[in-house]
């Protein structure tokens, strides 16, 4: 019997139960779709992907005493929770200007507010630096409230792309705006031992500041890449190779917990940016104006303490925090992001 050859048909690609790529895996990414996944994902402790829960709410509003008609700011609009939560007590009179330098998640967040009926008339959103907050204030008059939330946002950090954590594999880039300046993998290529063990202790208190540096640098001379998160994290692995194994796992997660930030709060530029926020703030404020800014590590710490204190004692504020007011420990359960927040504030003499 004559062999009938069957055409040949391509095997249909098992699509599996696991994703194959971040969007896919983060059903979370499109939070009015699933919401049934996002608050399973929040009730567990996690922030979803895609998301950033804001931090502190009630204690930023009860301090900020916003009402209906007042002029704010937001200096770092992120996902936008706290700017929902000021829009909501201006109760559709009065305005909020939010500021970004992520062109990528300022977009979507600007949609999505949009999208809840906060659009033009009650919120201008700037892809713009907080640290030219007197250019904001001169088009748009003084602000009776400002906030400041320091650093990154959850989408940046759980974003592969944009090269935030060793957690995960991807370009080493570590810019907030990837439109601006020069990716962490290019800052390393340029560095001498010396510059990065000062960024290591300046920028994050690194104690294995010198061994990092060495690693790093020595890597780079023998012509080996430092290019994504990965290669970032074996250099500092190997750095540490030395600490007995017990204790080396954790050291390493630790040390590249720092080195990262290190690296990000350099290739951003955040001690100048938020010293010339903090230096500018008196002026953008109304009379009896109130600002609140959140930190994240005791260097943005240690800026804004001084800056509150420097200007209350010239007079300018005529009342500042004497302490720093933390998450609730219910809060800090709900959310681990929110463990290292610390919370400082301002109020404009009148
Ligand atoms: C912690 S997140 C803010 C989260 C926001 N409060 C929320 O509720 O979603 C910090 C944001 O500030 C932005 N950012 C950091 N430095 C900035 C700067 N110098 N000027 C403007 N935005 C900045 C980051 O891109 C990020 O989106």
């Amino acid at each position: 019997m004559e062999h009938q050859e069957r055409p040949h048909r391509r095997r249909v690609r098992y699509s599996g139960a696991y994703p194959r790529n971040y969007r896919e895996k983060y059903k979370e990414l499109q939070p009015e779709k699933y919401a049934d996944t996002v608050s399973r994902v929040i009730s567990k402790g996690s922030t979803p992907a895609g998301m950033h829960i804001p931090i502190c709410v009630k204690e930023i509003l009860e301090f900020l005493q916003i009402r209906p008609g007042q002029q704010g700011l937001d200096a770092t609009l992120g996902y936008g929770g706290h700017a929902q939560e000021m829009l909501k007590c201006l109760d559709s009179r009065g305005h909020l200007y939010a500021l970004d330098v992520d062109p990528i998640e300022s977009a979507r967040t600007k949609e999505r507010l949009e999208r809840l009926g906060y659009g033009p008339e009650i919120l201008t959103v700037r892809l713009q630096n907080f640290a030219d907050i007197d250019q904001v204030a001169e088009e748009a008059g003084k602000f009776d409230f400002v906030l400041a939330d320091l650093g990154v946002s959850s989408m940046q950090i759980d974003n592969p792309d944009r090269g935030f954590t060793y957690k995960a594999e991807g370009p080493l880039d570590l810019r907030m705006n990837p439109g601006q300046g020069i990716s962490a993998a290019e800052r390393l290529c340029h560095i001498t031992k010396e510059e990065l063990k000062g960024m290591l202790m300046e920028n994050s208190d690194e104690p294995y500041a010198e061994e990092i540096a060495s690693e790093v640098t020595g890597r780079l001379r023998k012509g080996e890449e430092i290019a994504t998160t990965t290669q970032l994290y074996q250099a500092v692995e190997g750095a540490l190779s030395f600490l007995p194994g017990k204790e080396q796992k954790e050291a390493v997660k630790k040390a590249c917990q720092r080195t990262f930030q290190a690296l990000r709060i350099d290739v951003n530029n955040e001690f100048e940016a938020l010293y010339a926020f903090m230096e500018k703030l008196p002026e953008v404020l109304a009379p009896n104006g109130r600002a609140a800014v959140l930190t994240f590590h005791s260097g943005e710490d240690r800026l804004v303490k001084k800056a509150f204190k420097k200007f209350y004692r010239e007079g300018l504020y005529s009342e500042i925090s004497d302490e720093v007011i933390r998450p609730s420990r219910e809060e800090c359960v709900k959310n681990s992001r929110a463990r290292s927040t610390k919370m400082r504030w301002a109020v404009r003499a009148g």
